[in-house]
């Protein structure tokens, strides 16, 4: 069923009927064309209202219909006009939901009436494209031009309190929104109508109209790097002020199939099917997501109040779920307890501004150095210092303090989750939870999954993750996991580099050009390069450990540069020393500049070790580092560590800042073309052979032989070993 009508009295209810978001497909439209013309004709009927069943009004057009001729067939702003144009007056009741053409089809009506909890927004960008039902052209005649180009380019999902400051809502009740559109549609029979048809509003237009646009286009130029739908939303919106509506639809109608060719809505309407598949995950006993049931977690503990500590308590808290912070000593429980409540302080106060009640929507968070208290929480989230012997201690203590069904989480960003496990009673009951910094903010959680993990373990940390806002994707446990794992390649080929002649500004600026949020070399600054140098320290590759006698560039038979050691040796950390691969304005500074330290270090070392300099060549700095990051993603499938390229790809696009609109690195060697991919990393090995990570993946040649099937064949093609989790 797609959508049906009722009568109350004189109103018609057309209800629009779609689990479970009530998308727009053609079915939808067809039926709602259907109903709208009896309705319309029916002389009973003297106004419309409409609505979406299960307290849904509509997410808009049907993702999966774009690309296919389904969406040709009744456009979505035909129906639009036709609503618009109704002698009878329509209202919309959003409930829940009212996105993209949802928003646009209740634009089209002459009213709209929200429920107190519902969102409504254009969020077309984020998957590539615009609103191309009308939307670029009704929402500026409705609040303006400002106003509607912040929420068609940010793509945001508004708040029902916000909508109705902004003039996007009549009306917002508490109650029932259904009954309120009824009621307003008998209160306006008769009235006039054609002020309430958007499409009529003229927009004047004056020379700060003129500037604002210009500037919102530069700002959209620095601001999304390479994604062309902000820019096609600010042009479709610019036309709103000089063209007819009509010409202003044509133009609409125009951008939206000039972005479709430059391929980038597919890469984003990839990324956003992918994030949802990801929380759909199978173990090899097959057992998945609908057959393993959570465990609630109503109260939560947080060990390490550092900066991943405090997101993690801050994350938790959002999701009203109560927290026990805890810290070794006194004076950093204070310093923690102060961060964390100063972030608290700000998470208060963005509720106040959307209307809610701070108290109510937040867990509260209780501080003490005592693990004593910990006795009958429900989940544990150690987030300490990448030590084995700290965290293993903590485990130990933690296993015997805790009850016996509680769970144990480690943040480890990449020691093995088994050996942690080891030390407890309960290695069932362990299970990784690496977040992202700053924790808070970012979106990514990967849940690792330990030999002796429970199926209800796994079941519970992928729930808390959506609990928490995040996207959870189920990884295998290996050194390093798959995100971290897959920066190792890329970093070394950054640093190779800059052996070979380049500097670290121009790398990172290829790969920001790219689309990267960062490059590289500001990663590293910001990350802090002594991370790494003490891991390569512990590991003996650098350091007193390194055996005498044995080459500044070579470890174990392979080519090692040596570039951040010497930095860190140097006492170059990056951003929280003042210098780094960049100098900053002071330790802890945040604009980096080139610094010609680094220049000339860079020089005499390559003079030092007669490094043969390469012609610049951009393209070759992404070929490069790309490359080498997706090689590393087949070796992770090979190895069954992550069970599908989709989920390596929502691990870069939510935690590294791969430009999501180049779907991922995963997507994004399979839109280069896999033969390509592979020639290329088998001609730079061939001149390599000591560079053993770009040797190419059996798995990459094993899919190029087969021509580069498309991704979402790759799972059966390369059969059962890849799903070993
Ligand atoms: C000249 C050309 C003319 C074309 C004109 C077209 C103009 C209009 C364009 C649009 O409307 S594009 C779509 C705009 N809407 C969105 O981007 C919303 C996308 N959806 C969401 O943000 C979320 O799904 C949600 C609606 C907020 C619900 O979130 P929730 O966490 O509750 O559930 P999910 O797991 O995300 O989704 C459930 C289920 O529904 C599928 N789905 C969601 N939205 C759509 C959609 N618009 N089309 C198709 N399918 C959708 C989602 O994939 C999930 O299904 P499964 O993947 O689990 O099977």
């Amino acid at each position: 069923m797609a959508a049906t009508r009722r009568l109350a009295n004189t109103v018609a209810v057309i209800t629009i009927s779609h689990p479970p978001v009530n998308a727009l497909s053609s079915s939808v439209r067809h039926a709602l064309v259907k109903e709208f013309g009896e309705a319309s004709r029916d002389p009973k009927v003297e106004a419309i209202v409409l609505n979406g069943s299960g307290r849904k009004f509509s997410a808009g057009a049907d993702i999966r219909e774009f690309g296919t001729s389904a969406i040709k067939t009744v456009s979505l702003e035909d129906i639009n006009s036709t609503i618009e144009a109704s002698q009878k007056p329509v209202v919309a009741a959003i409930e829940g939901i009212a996105l993209g053409g949802g928003l646009e089809l209740a634009l089209a009506c002459h009213y709209r009436v929200a429920d107190i909890q519902a969102k409504v927004g254009l969020p077309e960008v984020l998957i590539g494209i615009l609103p191309a039902a009308g939307g670029t052209q009704r929402l500026p005649r409705l609040i303006g031009v400002p106003a509607a180009l912040d929420v068609i380019v940010r793509g945001r999902h508004i708040p029902a309190s916000e909508a109705l400051k902004l003039g996007i809502v009549d009306e917002v009740v508490q109650g029932n929104a259904l009954d309120a559109a009824i009621q307003l549609a008998r209160k306006v029979i008769g009235y006039p109508l054609n002020k309430k048809r958007l499409s009529t509003v003229r927009i004047s237009s004056d020379s700060n109209l003129e500037d604002f646009l210009d500037t919102a286009v530069e700002k959209a130029k620095k601001q999304f790097r390479g994604a062309k739908a902000p820019l096609a939303c600010i042009e479709a919106v610019r036309a709103s002020v000089h063209l007819s509506y009509h010409q202003g639809l044509e133009k609409e109608r125009q951008l939206f199939f000039s972005l479709w060719a430059t391929g980038q809505p597919q890469a984003q309407q990839y990324a956003f099917f992918s994030e949802r598949e990801a929380g759909k995950w199978t173990h090899s006993s097959g057992a998945r997501w609908d057959t393993e049931e959570a465990k609630p977690i109503r109260t939560a503990a947080v060990i390490g109040l550092g900066t991943m500590g405090r997101g993690i308590v801050i994350s938790l808290s959002k999701a009203k779920i109560p927290v026990i912070a805890i810290e070794q000593d006194a004076q950093q429980l204070e310093v923690g307890k102060k961060a964390v409540n100063s972030l608290l302080e700000r998470e208060a106060e963005k509720l106040k501004q959307q209307g809610s009640v701070p108290s109510s929507n937040l867990g509260s968070v209780h501080f003490t150095l005592d693990f004593g208290e910990l006795q009958d929480v429900d989940l544990v989230i150690e987030a300490v210092y990448e030590n084995m012997e700290l965290k293993k201690e903590i485990f130990r203590k933690l296993s015997s303090v805790c009850k016996p069904d509680a769970f144990l989480c480690t943040n480890t960003s990449g020691l093995n989750v088994d050996e942690i496990a080891s030390v407890t009673h309960r290695p069932n009951q362990v299970i990784g939870t690496h977040f992202f910094s700053p924790a808070n903010i970012m979106r990514l959680l990967e849940v690792v999954r330990g030999q002796q993990t429970s199926l209800t373990a796994i079941a519970t940390a992928m729930n808390l993750g959506k609990k928490l806002g995040k996207v959870a994707v189920l990884v295998g446990n290996c050194p390093l996991f798959v995100g971290n794992r897959m920066l190792g390649p890329y970093l070394e080929q950054a640093s190779y580099l800059l052996e070979e002649g380049y500097y670290p500004e121009e790398v990172d600026q290829a790969m920001e050009e790219f689309g990267f949020a960062m490059g590289p070399f500001r990663m590293m600054d910001l990350a802090g390069l002594d991370v790494g140098w003490r891991s390569r320290t512990e590991k003996g590759l650098t350091g007193a450990k390194v055996p005498q006698g044995t080459p500044a560039r070579q470890r174990l038979g392979s080519r090692y540069s040596p570039l951040a050691d010497i930095l860190c040796e140097s006492g170059r950390f990056g951003q929280k020393t003042g210098r780094g691969w960049y100098q900053y304005e002071k330790p802890g500074g945040r604009t980096g500049k080139p610094d010609p330290w680094v220049k000339d270090f860079l020089q005499k070392y390559r003079k030092t070790h007669q490094i043969k300099q390469q012609p610049s060549n951009p393209e070759q700095i992404v070929e490069r580092c790309a490359f080498a990051l997706a090689n590393e993603g087949f070796r992770i499938l090979e190895d069954g560590i992550a069970s599908c390229p989709e989920d390596i790809d929502v691990i870069y696009n939510n935690g590294y800042g791969w430009p999501k609109y180049r779907g991922g690195p995963m997507y994004y060697a399979s839109s280069v073309g896999l033969p390509k991919v592979l020639d290329t990393l088998e001609k730079y090995y061939k001149a390599n052979p000591d560079v053993p990570s770009m040797k190419p993946a059996f798995l990459l040649k094993k899919l190029a032989a087969l021509g580069g099937p498309p991704i979402k064949e790759w799972r059966t093609q390369v059969g059962k070993p890849v799903n070993k989790l």
